[in-house]
């Protein structure tokens, strides 16, 4: 062979018959052939090695050395090791293993997307989030609004039945869809736990699980989505925060002192997230007795407070957006899986609500049940 290109060239099709040891690929499939250099009889070869304390470079010399010097024309060959940058390793590693599965994508994120999402959050349990949270989505549909509620309680999960929205959700391909209620999609991500059971979810688990969740679920075009979040400032609302960067936060309390304290706790997080608090609503403010008269069986004053001390640690108004009367129709409409504002929209417990939801800052967004403005031309 005449040319030095040519004899390069030889070498390196030589050296695709010399498989890693530990591999057990060709050289020059995984790239780790940095430089063929001859010079008249004598070749040398740079060899780049994935770790420098590479246990089999003995028998990688041999190989390389007895593929150049099968080449005509090659008497001698030496072999030179280098090390793989970070670079090359992930190269190598994509080209074993095929591009890395593609993040999951969370439709709210992206730029396009104008849903609003609210994630109503609590200190306690038991202050009535999940009631709330289906009670103002059944309010933001009375709007017209199209509305969607999905459940992150990975142990609790009473939204669906709340909503009278049991069923299994259907499996299209890759995506999830969530069962109507009422007019609005529901889901939960406790639909998603093996049989039901209280298995115990750890952190990365827990929001890789939130993450498929909410990336799955194929909701449509939304202009509202409310999220349950469990009570507390738990793995799971740390997670939303972070999956959903855009969410702002609707707090529940009662009025009791020891409620509003854990809900101030649970508002204080964002101060770590940098989400928005839309505000507090004051559940079970007062009951209306048989004879028009009210009491306060929770006290008074939770709902400001959480307001007053998150507006001024955070330096960002939280307002009060309403108090809510404890009514047993609520609790009633939950377990027949009709919301209130549902079945009674005109009650005083339902008008309280849809206040709430007025001061909710969503704009219809979709096109469901909207009718296209198109105008015959030529008229
Ligand atoms: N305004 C209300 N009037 C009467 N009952 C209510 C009201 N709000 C909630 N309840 C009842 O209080 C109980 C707790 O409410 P809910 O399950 O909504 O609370 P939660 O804060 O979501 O609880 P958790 O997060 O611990 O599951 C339920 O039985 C519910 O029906």
């Amino acid at each position: 062979m005449s040319d030095t290109a040519d004899v390069i060239a030889a070498i390196r099709a030589e050296l695709a018959t010399v498989d890693d040891p530990e591999i057990r690929r060709p050289i020059t499939e995984l790239g780790m052939v940095e430089s063929i250099d001859v010079a008249g009889s004598q070749a040398t070869v740079k060899i780049l090695l994935t770790v420098a304390a590479c246990p089999l470079r003995d028998t990688l010399t041999k190989d390389v050395r007895e593929a150049a010097m099968r080449v005509g024309g090659i008497e001698e060959a030496t072999v030179e090791f280098g090390v793989m940058t970070d670079e090359q390793r992930r190269e190598l590693q994509q080209n074993l293993r095929g591009p890395a599965a593609p993040e999951p994508v969370i439709p709210f994120n992206e730029p396009t997307n104008r849903t609003k999402v609210f994630a109503v959050a609590s200190g306690k349990g038991g202050v009535g989030k999940s009631s709330l949270t289906v009670n103002l989505a059944a309010a933001l549909s009375a709007k017209g609004l199209t509305v969607g509620v999905a459940d992150c309680d990975i142990y609790g999960h009473s939204i669906p039945r709340m909503m009278g929205a049991d069923q299994a959700p259907t499996q299209v391909e890759d995506m999830i869809m969530p069962p109507t209620a009422h007019g609005m999609k529901v889901i939960s991500i406790g639909m998603f736990t093996p049989g039901n059971t209280a298995v115990v979810w750890r952190g990365p688990m827990l929001h890789r699980a939130l993450q498929q969740f909410l990336a799955d679920v194929y909701w449509g075009e939304l202009d509202v989505l409310l999220l349950d979040l469990p009570p507390g400032t738990g793995d799971i609302a740390i997670s939303v925060a972070q999956l959903l960067p855009s969410a702002e936060l609707v707090l529940a309390t009662t009025p009791q002192q020891a409620a509003a304290e854990v809900a101030e706790r649970a508002g204080a997080i964002v101060s770590q997230t940098h989400q928005k608090i839309a505000g507090v609503i004051e559940n079970m403010s007062w009951m209306r007795l048989p004879d028009g008269s009210t009491m306060e069986p929770f006290g008074s004053g939770g709902g400001e407070q959480v307001s007053k001390t998150l507006t001024r640690d955070l330096g960002a108004e939280v307002p009060v957006l309403g108090q809510i009367p404890l009514d047993p129709a609520v609790r009633e409409g939950g377990d027949a899986g009709v919301p209130l504002v549902v079945s009674d929209p005109d009650c005083e417990t339902s008008q309280a609500i849809m206040a709430v939801a007025d001061q909710l800052a969503v704009k219809k967004v979709s096109l469901a049940g909207k009718q296209l403005g198109l105008t015959p031309t030529g008229g």
